[in-house]
């Protein structure tokens, strides 16, 4: 990787929108509390995947300052809502709460033809060169596009001398041999190059790069990083970099947002977040990278599987299933108890398997989220005397072989009622994301006062 210049985030002379609206001169967008929830009603991808009725929550409560010249990283599982937030940062996707400021004005409530002048200034690269090239049109017409959309130029010659600009800027040199040219006939780093040619060219002052490098080889993946940041250097340019890839940005960000299940979990300097992770999920995710290798991305063994589903995710800390460090407050519920059983199970011999499962009833009643009392059936055969036991014997067998296991430091009481067990769960708390150091923002309760 190449060596990384100054950061230039100072303030600078301000050409756009937002000058004179009384926002501080170094920042760039304000955005609060935002939220974009999709709804999931009705449709048909709704029905087939069991998630009707309910919303998907991509983006949920996001706060954030976008500094001039900064580099913000936007890093996460798949899932975790990187995508859907730069995208609504551009006004590409509509919020369904909060607010984005920018230019003195709220981007969330400017209606589709107000924002259309604003694009120009906000623009967005995508992962795939390929596909954000039209194959039937030349390098002359996709690279000048925004010039005609936003009629930048007066005339044919303009037109061309600008785009001859853009294309030597991102060193598709000498240009005259590119404008005639179709993507097919670029390399990928090429049409990559051309992509961030158009990119530039109705001079933004925002870009968001959704992971711009990882569809390209290799070798090209630094020079293209390198030119990014040349660009920023010599345009002003501030951008929001979205990645599962950690080693490119730490490289490439000034700024790190860890983003899980649609919120920020831990926030600040690359440089302190990467030395110093402090969430237990920004942890896992520097531990599962060696250094230095910037050929990894985010691996898939993080602790207990996958992302859960955003349409229904865990109670209080949404990472609390996987944490390793969770606290008895951190949201326990019943879909936790049939994680542990499961866990369990997958590990024990057939008739082993067979006696424990035929002692819980209806599991698919433990499925849903929530409540923080759970009533376990017990099975066929079985008394609730046969399950309490059961339930107090795995607590009492995990004090000894797994004291890390957080789990049952959430059950508060276990007892038989009517035939039934009764499990109930300490009452989740919301781990708000709050200053920890200077300038690191965590949302975990590791690092909130009691109470908070
Ligand atoms: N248009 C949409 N309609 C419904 N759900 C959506 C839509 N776009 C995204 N989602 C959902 O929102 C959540 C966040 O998706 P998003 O693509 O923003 O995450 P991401 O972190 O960028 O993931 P990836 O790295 O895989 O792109 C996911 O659960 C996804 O399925």
């Amino acid at each position: 990787m190449p060596t990384k210049p100054d950061t230039e985030s100072a303030a600078r002379p301000d050409p756009s929108p937002g000058a004179g609206s009384g926002q501080r001169n170094d920042v760039l967008m304000e955005v609060e509390d935002l939220q974009v929830h999709f709804g999931m009603r009705g449709g048909a991808l709704a029905r087939i995947s069991g998630r009707g009725g309910g919303a998907v929550k991509a983006v949920d409560g996001v706060n954030l300052t976008l500094r001039r010249g900064e580099v913000l990283g936007l890093v996460g599982e798949s899932g975790s809502g990187k995508t859907t937030l730069g995208r609504t940062l551009l006004g590409l996707n509509r919020a369904t709460g909060g607010s984005i400021r920018y230019g003195g004005q709220d981007l969330t409530e400017l209606s589709e033809r107000r924002l259309r002048p604003l694009r120009r200034r906000l623009q967005m690269v995508f992962q795939d060169p390929h596909a954000s090239l039209n194959p039937s049109m030349d390098i002359r017409t996709a690279v000048g596009h925004p010039l005609r959309i936003h009629r930048l130029v007066a005339d044919d010659e303009e037109y061309e001398a600008k785009v001859a600009h853009a294309l030597e800027r991102v060193g598709l040199t000498p240009a005259e041999r590119y404008l005639s040219k179709f993507p097919s006939d670029l390399s990928g780093g090429q049409k990559q190059r051309a992509v961030l040619a158009r990119a530039i060219i109705a001079e933004p002052e925002l870009l968001v790069a959704d992971e711009p490098i990882s569809m390209l080889d290799m070798s090209v993946r630094a020079k293209i990083l390198q030119l990014m940041l040349d660009l920023k250097r010599d345009l002003d340019l501030t951008y929001v970099y979205v990645t599962h890839d950690l080693a490119s940005a730490k490289f490439f960000c000034d700024t790190i947002a860890i983003m899980y299940l649609g919120r920020i979990v831990e926030q600040g300097p690359a440089e302190q977040v990467f030395n110093e992770p402090r969430h237990p999920y920004t942890k896992a995710l520097l531990a599962a990278i060696p250094e230095p290798d910037p050929n990894r991305s985010v691996p898939r063994n993080l602790p207990r599987g996958e992302v859960p589903d955003a349409a229904k995710p865990p109670l209080g800390c949404s990472f609390h299933p996987r944490c390793a460090a969770a606290l008895p407050h951190c949201g326990w519920e019943r879909r936790d108890l049939r994680a542990l059983l499961e866990r369990r199970w997958l590990d024990l011999a057939p008739d082993e398997y067979a006696r424990e499962r035929a002692l819980i009833g209806n599991l698919d009643a433990l499925a849903e989220p929530g409540p923080t009392r759970v009533l376990v059936t017990p099975g066929r055969g079985h008394s609730a005397a046969d399950v309490l036991a059961y339930f107090r014997r795995l607590r009492e067998e995990a004090s000894e072989t797994e004291p890390r296991e957080p789990f049952w430091g959430g059950v508060t009481t276990m007892s038989e009622d009517g035939g039934q067990v009764v499990v109930e769960f300490v009452e989740a708390r919301d781990p708000r994301l709050l200053p920890v150091v200077d300038s690191v923002s965590v949302a975990c309760h590791l690092y909130a006062a009691p109470g908070a």
